[in-house]
């Protein structure tokens, strides 16, 4: 499918953008693309690999002609960012953006925007723990969801399209507003990360075990754990810092539940115990059962 904008400026060159830029070209490589990354170290290694049609120095060169903007920088930056591109965006033009969080970018961007572009929030859920320009790759977003956040007032066709786009470049996708955004990735995405970084951090100050033996033995658990608690910390302070109300509602739950069981292996429950494992199991085979699953073999054979 080609992908309904002409010219799209892509914000920040790391992960995501990077991602976008190689699934964009796969789909369609008629789009032309310009980026921008905030260290000029990173704009070289940009021009080197071939990441974007043209990598500007300045933001104004990155923007002023795109149809598409779309801003995929951490979500503590992203306020800053609006305001230099404000003013010399586009008639017409749309803005976006990929942040982890929605409600507190809507309130940093949104004041920034002229009245005659358009602002559809969005946020694809892929990724990795690798970040940078070099770690993109075009089948992110294969299979994966794009969550589309539009805000009050949303110009419908504007909505449509950049829905079109993410699903030109492989997602599926879905709408939802800021406030239940935040709560569903908070489930989902961030406490969960919160808990990997917790045990990562519990065991490196273990003293009784010693580094090569977390290292030597983990298995498949705490493998995941530490890949998890790898990923960008710019990115994850970000993350926690706009997504506070949320995250400690979820963070509280835990805590409860967390006790709960605790007090169950204390006075050997096993019930309490065998029942909540029964119910979590269940979990897990209904996102293999959605096709979900990215570990299992059959994984991008879902209908779209
Ligand atoms: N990594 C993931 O798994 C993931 C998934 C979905 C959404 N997101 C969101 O996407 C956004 C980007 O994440 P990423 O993983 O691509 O990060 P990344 O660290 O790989 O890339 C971020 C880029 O933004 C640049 N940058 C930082 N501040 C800037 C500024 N003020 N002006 C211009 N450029 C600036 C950095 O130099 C870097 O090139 C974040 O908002 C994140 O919440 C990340
Ligand atoms: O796959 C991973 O490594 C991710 O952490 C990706 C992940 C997630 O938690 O699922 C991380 C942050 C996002 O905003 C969306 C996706």
């Amino acid at each position: 499918m080609s992908q309904p904008y002409e010219k799209v400026a892509l914000i920040g060159l790391g992960l995501i953008a990077s991602s976008m830029f190689w699934a964009m070209k796969r789909h369609d490589p008629s789009v032309h693309v310009t980026g921008f990354a905030r260290s000029a170290a990173t704009r070289d290694i940009a021009r080197e690999i071939g990441l974007c049609d043209a990598v500007c120095d300045s933001l104004v060169e990155t923007v002023q002609d795109a149809d598409l903007v779309v801003l995929c920088v951490p979500v503590g930056v992203m306020g800053d960012v609006a305001a230099e591109i404000g003013p010399h965006l586009k008639a017409g033009a749309t803005v976006s953006d990929v942040g982890s969080v929605k409600q507190a970018v809507i309130d940093a961007v949104a004041p920034h925007l002229p009245t005659n572009v358009h602002f559809v929030p969005a946020h694809p859920m892929a990724g990795t723990e690798h970040s940078g320009p070099r770690s993109g790759f075009a089948e992110l977003f294969d299979n994966r969801w794009c969550l589309i956040v539009p805000v009050e007032g949303s110009d419908a066709q504007a909505v449509k399209t950049l829905t079109d786009f993410w699903i030109s470049i492989g997602s599926n996708t879905a709408h939802m507003d800021p406030e239940h955004h935040d709560l569903v990735v908070a489930v989902t995405s961030h406490a969960p990360h919160l808990i990997a970084y917790t045990m990562v951090g519990v065991a490196d100050d273990l003293g009784r075990v010693s580094d090569s033996e977390v290292i030597n033995y983990s298995a498949a658990g705490f493998r995941d754990f530490t890949r998890i608690a790898a990923s960008d910390p710019t990115m994850w302070r970000d993350v926690f810092l706009n997504n506070k109300e949320a995250t400690l509602e979820i963070l509280g739950r835990f805590t409860e539940e967390l006790f709960a069981l605790q007090r169950a292996i204390r006075t050997g429950d096993g019930d309490h115990l065998h029942d909540y494992f029964t119910r979590t199991r269940a979990i897990r085979r209904g996102i293999i059962e959605a096709g979900q699953d990215t570990d299992a073999p059959n994984f991008g054979r879902s209908a779209k």
